[in-house]
């Protein structure tokens, strides 16, 4: 059936005996395409029949449907005219793995960070008002996503504009971890006793909702049901019509609802669906995690494809220097917002339990909610991706920076990240935080001074401070047994020459060693420097780097404005450039840069080792491939 689905009119086509089939086909080739590409999987799995009803009910793209995040798209993307381009997913030139604008006229709009669907569905559906146009505009939002402070702006909203909107609450009781809070409970509390409401008191429901009936099965049910009400609920009280919950897996139920609320012409509806994150694949609905985001998996047992690694990731390396601190001292806390596992505080939790939060997806919150304790004495650590910090960014300014508060910020995912594209890379960390007065910037080299800087964090109690650090492993070298604080601000070098210095921030270092070396065997002496500090910079370094060498090159794993900016404001302050001296700063591009491997996105970016070489080249005006062929 699957094959005479190219766009959603043709799904319009079957009827709805149909539909199961098409669900059952439609997530038996999602997991078969996903066992080969890796990806998000539970989340897909669990809106199987959710895409399928939504697709035959409203007239897409006409009608615009806006997925929270993205990471449920697949079954979408099914439907939608990239079927056969699944199996590109999220691979270099190949599908996103989220919902994108330019990628299908089916993506209205493009997300992977959560918890916008609302606003923006509120945004296309005052537009549409505007213009006088007719459509439908739909929202899908998670639990999870229901947490962020931004959902709640737009039901504030919503509610209080009256507009004429949809706003599916696809919740399975999960985010990427078990979904944690007050709003996660309510929901709960919503369908205690009640599980799903029946056909019938859907019917009446909506009819009391709606002030009428339209589709003929609830009608009748609404003659027989009376008296039934689920009751001022919390989306009531903002504005919002609330119809559920209801079994988002049983088609029976969906559509007719669908209709209705599609027909029903009111102002918001809030549709409460319950649904299971991984369903119809045991493995994914058997497992902890719900095989949200998985590499290549054998399906017959559900086993993913993890090599073990050479050695530990820095994620790990920060969590286990972190319970060591804290260990030695009842001040240290940790926060996350809803990246428990990612993060790596899922072990400090299990170490320190009572020092351990999980805020829910609320990036803003969890840094005020840090600087509220950093205020009163203790020493958190914030364990956010840098793309997600992004989203708190006046409260590291405003709550933390002006006040001077020992906030830590733990800068996981800092840099390119592969698979997960723009949406989800750390590139502009080290230029937004080290723009703050009285900010602290470090970047390891390696995993060791990974465990260094989360000590010297510890021991930095006089104003806020950031570490930032890859999604990658580490080197394999050995761990220091305690991390030592660093004196901040002062860099080292690794390596001695002459001629060019590569002054690296962060886990290139690797790369500029490797380059030095092979600059070496072209006869140009090379000095090697770890900066460690964007913040405060180490300017005597930078000038000794500067007065004894021809050549001086940044090399970062970040945007234009960060390091690179403030080696050249420092270079200039000193009349450093006055001179002789070539200085290029080595950055990402000024570009977003698509997913990809991770491997090619650095050699786009220039920033392996044979980038840096070439760069050199460059800089001194001579030819790479006669150097190389005559070496
Ligand atoms: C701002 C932001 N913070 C964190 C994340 C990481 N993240 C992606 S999906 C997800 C869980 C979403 O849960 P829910 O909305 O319930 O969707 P489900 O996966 O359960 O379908 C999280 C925390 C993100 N994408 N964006
Ligand atoms: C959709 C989302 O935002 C997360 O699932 C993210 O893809 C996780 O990234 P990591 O794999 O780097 O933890
Ligand atoms: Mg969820």
């Amino acid at each position: 059936m699957l094959d005479r689905i190219r766009t959603p009119a043709d799904l319009r086509q079957l009827t709805e005996d149909q539909l199961p089939e098409l669900a059952r086909e439609l997530r038996e080739e999602m997991i078969e395409v996903v066992s080969q590409t890796g990806g998000h999987l539970g989340a897909g799995l669990g809106v199987v029949e959710l895409t399928v009803a939504l697709h035959y009910v409203f007239d897409t793209p006409y009608d615009k449907l806006i997925w929270d995040v993205g990471h449920q798209a697949y079954p979408h993307k099914m439907l939608t005219g990239r079927r056969d381009r699944l199996p590109t997913l999220r691979q270099g030139g190949g599908l996103s793995g989220f919902t994108k604008r330019s990628e299908s006229a089916y993506d209205p709009f493009g997300a992977g960070h959560t918890s916008t669907s609302v606003s923006a569905a509120l945004g296309f559906a005052v537009a549409r008002d505007l213009k006088g146009e007719a459509n439908n505009v739909i929202a899908v939002i998670g639990d999870g996503s229901m947490s962020g402070g931004m959902a709640y702006e737009a039901l504030n909203n919503a509610g209080a504009m009256d507009s004429r909107l949809i706003v599916v609450l696809n919740d399975n009781d999960m985010s990427i971890s078990p979904s944690v809070g007050a709003m996660s409970s309510y929901l709960s509390r919503l369908l205690s006793g009640k599980t799903y409401l029946s056909l019938r008191d859907i019917g009446k429901q909506l009819s009391r909702r709606f002030g009428r009936t339209i589709d003929r099965t609830i009608t009748r049910a609404v003659e027989h049901a009376r008296g039934f009400l689920m009751g001022g609920t919390l989306f009531e009280e903002l504005g919002f019509y609330y119809v559920g919950p209801i079994n988002g897996h049983d088609l029976d139920h969906i559509l007719p609802v669908l209709k209705n609320v599609r027909d029903a012409g009111v102002g918001p509806v809030l549709l409460h669906v319950v649904t299971q994150k991984g369903k119809g694949y045991g493995p994914a609905e058997s497992s902890a995690d719900k095989y949200h985001g998985v590499v290549k998996f054998d399906i017959a047992t559900g086993s993913q494809a993890k090599s073990k690694p050479a050695a530990p990731s820095y994620t790990k390396v920060f969590a286990e220097a972190l319970i060591k601190e804290a260990d030695r001292d009842p001040k240290i806390v940790a926060i996350t917002a809803a990246m428990p596992s990612g993060t790596g505080l899922d072990l400090f939790a299990k170490a320190h339990p009572k020092r351990c939060f999980d805020v829910g997806i609320a990036e803003q919150h969890a840094v005020t909610f840090a600087a509220g304790m950093a205020a009163d004495g203790m020493k958190p650590f914030c364990a956010i991706y840098s793309t997600f910090l992004q989203r708190a960014y006046d409260q590291v300014v405003h709550d933390v920076a002006i006040q001077k508060l020992p906030v830590r910020f733990a800068i996981d995912r800092a840099g390119l990240v592969g698979a997960d594209g723009a949406t989800h890379a750390g590139a502009f960390d080290v230029a937004y935080m080290g723009v703050l007065p009285g900010m602290v910037v470090m970047a390891p080299a390696d995993e060791a001074e990974l465990v260094h800087m989360v000590a010297t964090a510890a021991a930095h109690d006089d104003g806020p401070s950031a570490v930032r650090y890859p999604r990658a492993d580490g080197l394999g070298i050995p761990l220091p047994e305690a991390g030592m604080p660093l004196p901040i601000g002062k860099g080292r070098i690794v390596r001695e020459g002459t001629k060019i210095a590569l002054l690296s921030l962060g886990a290139r270092l690797g790369e500029c060693l490797a380059a030095a070396e092979e600059l070496e065997r072209y006869g140009l002496s090379t000095t090697v420097a770890d900066a460690r500090f964007a913040k405060p910079l180490d300017h005597e370094l930078v000038r000794q780097l500067a007065l004894n060498h021809e050549v001086l090159l940044t090399v970062e794993e970040g945007a234009i404005g960060g390091f690179g900016s403030f080696v050249l404001h420092a270079l200039a302050d000193d009349s450093l450039l006055d001179g002789s001296l070539r200085v290029r700063a080595l950055t990402l591009p000024d570009a977003f840069q698509d997913h990809d491997t991770i491997e090619r996105q650095y050699a786009q970016a220039g920033l392996d080792a044979r980038s840096i070489v070439a760069k050199v080249f460059e800089v001194l005006g001579r030819d790479l491939t006669d150097a190389a062929r005559r070496a």
